[in-house]
């Protein structure tokens, strides 16, 4: 982003809330309605699952769709008439040409172009859940996003990643400076969620594009507070614990400035 003009950024995190009860396709069609509610916004970020469930593993065989699947192709129609770059959040993807499921997210551009995906690396769940039912991603991502007339580095983690700071680290050698972490983090780990989406802005000096979940599924409460997190792990704007939609205009060169007036980077060992 360095030489670019200020830009105002207008950010919004769709923080979806979801229980059992609601079907998968009513769901997909209320959130991609939700989406293109957001027309004008520059930026819009959905979170990790939410239309398959992040702890609905009895039901991922069977609702595990392609990339042309269903969902994705309802997020892409919603981008397109919202005219917004959209994080979709995550599916839990088979591919046409293998039985292996992932949790996949994807970011689309204004057009309805999928422009990168990334397959969820850190399996969360031990003995159960993702390390069982899902196979693991291998490789980082980053994608640039023309946002706001300029061009935007961003990186790709999900949920249980936050976790295992060396990813990030690698987001930053390959130039992140802003984040997207979505995730279905429950609320038992809430402080975890808070502290650890900081100390990954403060350390890779990145904006941290923070979206997770709310509501209750499969008897695990999800934690909401999304966060808005600036490069020197400030938080800026932070929802409560129920479906809300957290928007903010943001001056994405503030990264510049932080990097700028306080250079650790430069002083990483190899
Ligand atoms: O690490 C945690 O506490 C939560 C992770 C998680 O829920 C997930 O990755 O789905």
């Amino acid at each position: 982003m360095s030489g670019s003009p200020p830009a105002s950024t207008d950010i919004r995190l769709l923080q979806v809330a979801y229980g059992d009860e609601e079907p998968l396709a009513r769901r997909v069609e209320r959130v991609a309605n939700l989406v293109r509610q957001q027309q004008g916004a520059d930026l819009v970020v959905l979170p990790e699952l939410w239309a398959h469930g992040g702890f609905s593993y009895q039901s991922w065989q069977e609702e595990a769709e392609p990339l042309t699947g269903p969902t994705i192709s309802a997020l892409r129609e919603a981008a397109r008439d919202a005219q917004v770059v959209l994080h979709g959040g995550s599916v839990i993807e088979r591919p046409a040409d293998s039985s292996a499921l992932y949790n996949t997210a994807v970011v689309i551009d204004r057009h309805g172009e999928i422009t990168a995906t990334y397959r969820k690396m850190h399996r969360f769940g031990f003995s159960e859940g993702e390390p069982q039912l899902l196979t693991a991603g291998d490789q980082v991502a980053t994608v640039e996003l023309d946002l706001a007339g300029r061009s935007v580095p961003t990186g790709l983690a999900t949920c249980y990643d936050l976790r295992f700071p060396e990813l990030f680290r690698m987001l930053t050698y390959n130039g992140m400076q802003v984040l997207f972490l979505v995730a279905a983090w429950p609320k038992a780990r809430v402080d975890h969620w808070r502290v650890l989406a900081q100390a990954r802005a403060v350390e890779n000096q990145v904006v941290v594009l923070a979206c997770n979940t709310a509501g209750t599924h499969a008897g695990v409460t999800m934690g909401g507070h999304s966060m808005i997190v600036d490069a020197q792990g400030r938080v800026l704007a932070e929802a409560g614990d129920t479906e809300e939609v957290l928007s903010m205009v943001l001056d994405l060169g503030g990264v510049d400035t932080a990097r700028a007036s306080f250079p650790v980077l430069l002083d990483r060992r190899f």
